[in-house]
């Protein structure tokens, strides 16, 4: 069968083939209200993408919690950098691996089971880490939380768009972003409730989840699987029976026969049997949705944002906030913020479409992070002098820094100064502790008192009069990247593959995703070490921009069309669906049609059923 644009559009089909309308009038009531008659958005659409989503709640609980968990961590079990890293990254690459063969999984168990077993996952990690004895039973739960992040990374958009009406399916995807950037908030929220509890603090940080994952498992329990799934499988009896009652009893003979010739159509194409990677690579048009659908996760992660959201403390430390517990809470405002946008993103998706929204939102995202960037300019051509080179006992490196800006990149050494209002005076650049970096390893600052004229210790960070462009920066990054670049990944990859391909589809981008996030955290501090940090972010502007370019080719509009009738976007040559997006101009809306699958602005309508 061929695939490119024209024929695909063009080509007579069997009975029961749907056909692609192109209203040039641009007016999207029209078709709308076809969709919405046959496909209406139930309450128990929303129940389904609620409890779904409570897998994205707990994605960001779990990545976001560990900040906060941390600051007392470090104290209570002695961790050295090397144990807090470990703890932090096992996770993110746990989740990887387990997103990655969760394709496998999604195939092989179904989208249930697969939720089912994440939420599984969520509770027994919770378990271990809130009663976890020692630093090694730790990093236990963290890699067990992290497995179950991986599943519900790549499960839970899957199984929201197969149940979802196409005309709310982007809303109802987008919710589970809100979810992650939710559980993200709740987590320092609950960071900022529980550390005055300072021994026993994290355990109700880190074991809390559980009632999240409980309520996700229970709830699941009662749930449907997927009719998609089911159909696939040839449960068709089973798949009409959950499509009516996901339906609230309409009439679904339409939804279900597109599914199904859909699936026949697909098993005909791609053949039974095989790896299905190998058969997505050997496919032009899921090799290029392939392609897009990874090349959104990497960017999204490329811009930046869990470098952003961790840094948030240290810009915020900047700031003049010396305090850990204000710290804290001033997070849980940038967590906020990238909630709130993220409804945002939720309210604008079915609006102005998934590709206007990222590329507004990139577009946005790359001013940001050169404003950041500038500001980091500023800081540093403005950074204060070491005005006092003590005695050196340990005789480290940290002795030949004229300037704060070289010193605080030292990854050993720190900034011990004092002020005077914003007048930075008796400054040294002394060697970190060894065991924590929260205070020097010896000196001013290490024995620090409270009080006014006691001398304060930076680690990371450099005292500044232009912390406020920082600032500014850090709440358009958040304010521009959460409706858009956070959400548009997962809802738009949950979209673009064909059933047969969906699965190990969102395995991998969802992969791709958690791979450049371990990437992209743990070299940060490196990068900057090379490239300072106004470099570093240059650099992630720089990226933006590339992403911008990615998005402006490769990225078709998906709004309101049918999941089964996606594919069709992508059998143009590579990235050459941004010039020809159909809904840039018009609006496209596949009806069922007797006998023939042409664009019905081509002729007429006569035979339209
Ligand atoms: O979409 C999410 C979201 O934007 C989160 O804030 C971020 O931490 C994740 O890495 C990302 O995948």
């Amino acid at each position: 069968m061929s695939h490119s644009a024209g024929t695909s559009r063009q080509k007579t089909e069997s009975d029961g083939e749907r056909r692609l309308i192109g209203s040039s009038s641009g007016d999207p009531s029209a078709g709308g209200d076809r969709e919405d008659q046959d496909e209406p958005t139930t309450t128990f659409v929303y129940v389904l993408a609620f409890f779904s989503a409570l897998g994205g709640f707990l994605f960001g609980y779990d990545t976001g919690v560990v900040s906060g968990a941390m600051l007392l961590l470090k104290r209570e079990m002695n961790l050295n950098v090397l144990w807090q890293e470990l703890l932090v990254s096992s996770t993110v690459g746990a989740a990887a691996l387990s997103a990655l063969s969760g394709g496998y999984l999604n195939d092989w168990l179904g989208r249930k089971i697969c939720i089912l077993i994440s939420s599984f996952i969520f509770a027994i990690g919770s378990i271990i880490l809130g009663l976890a004895p020692d630093k090694v039973v730790l990093l236990v739960g963290r890699i067990i939380v992290g497995l179950g992040i991986g599943i519900a990374s790549m499960t839970v958009p899957v199984y929201i768009a197969e149940v979802s009406p196409s005309q709310r399916r982007g809303q109802l995807v987008t919710i589970n972003s809100l979810f992650i950037t939710g559980g993200q908030l709740v987590s320092s929220l609950v960071d900022g409730a529980f550390s005055f509890l300072r021994h026993d603090g994290w355990r109700y940080m880190l074991g809390l989840s559980i009632f999240p994952a409980l309520l996700q498992f229970f709830g699941f329990f009662f749930l449907p699987e997927s009719p998609r799934w089911l159909l696939q499988k040839g449960r068709s009896s089973e798949a009409r029976r959950v499509l009516i009652k996901i339906r609230g009893g309409q009439n679904v003979d339409d939804e279900y026969d597109t599914i199904r010739t859909s699936i026949e159509e697909e098993e005909r194409e791609a053949g039974a049997g095989g790896f299905v990677i190998l058969k997505i690579l050997g496919h032009g048009p899921t090799r290029r949705a392939l392609f897009v659908g990874c090349g959104l996760q990497m960017f999204q992660q490329l811009s930046g944002i869990n470098t952003v959201m961790y840094y948030s403390a240290t810009i915020l430390q900047m700031a003049g906030v010396r305090d850990d517990k204000q710290a804290i809470w001033l997070s849980a405002a940038t967590s906020a913020t990238n909630f709130l946008f993220t409804l945002v993103g939720v309210w604008l998706v079915e609006k102005v479409g998934r590709r206007k929204l990222t590329l507004g939102s990139l577009l946005g995202t790359g001013l940001s992070l050169a404003l950041l960037a500038v500001g980091f300019l500023l800081s540093s051509q403005n950074s204060p002098p070491v005005t006092l080179h003590s005695v050196d006992s340990q005789n480290s490196t940290c002795r030949q820094y004229g300037f704060c800006e070289p010193c605080m990149l030292d990854p050993s050494c720190g900034f011990c100064y004092r002020e005077n209002g914003t007048q930075v005076f008796d400054s040294s650049c002394v060697p970190a502790g060894q065991s924590s970096t929260d205070h020097a390893a010896w000196g001013r600052c290490y024995n620090m008192t409270e009080g006014n004229d006691s001398a304060i210790w930076a680690y990371n960070y450099c005292p500044t009069s232009y912390s406020w462009v920082v600032l500014i920066g850090l709440i358009l990054y958040l304010a521009f990247f959460a409706p858009g670049m956070g959400p548009m990944p997962w809802t738009v990859n949950s979209e673009i593959y064909p059933l047969w391909a969906r699965s190990t589809g969102n395995a991998c981008s969802a992969g791709v995703n958690w791979i450049f996030n371990v990437l992209v955290s743990l070299t940060f501090l490196h990068v900057a070490e090379f490239l300072t940090y106004y470099g570093a972010f240059f650099l992630y502007t720089g990226l933006v921009v590339l992403g911008l370019f990615f998005v402006l080719g490769c990225l078709p509009e998906t709004r309101g069309l049918q999941l089964e009738d996606i594919e069709n976007l992508f059998s143009g040559p590579l990235c050459s669906c941004g010039a020809s997006a159909p809904n840039s101009n018009r609006e496209v809306h596949y009806v069922r049609v007797k006998g023939s699958n042409r664009l019905l602005s081509d002729t007429d309508a006569s035979d339209v059923d």
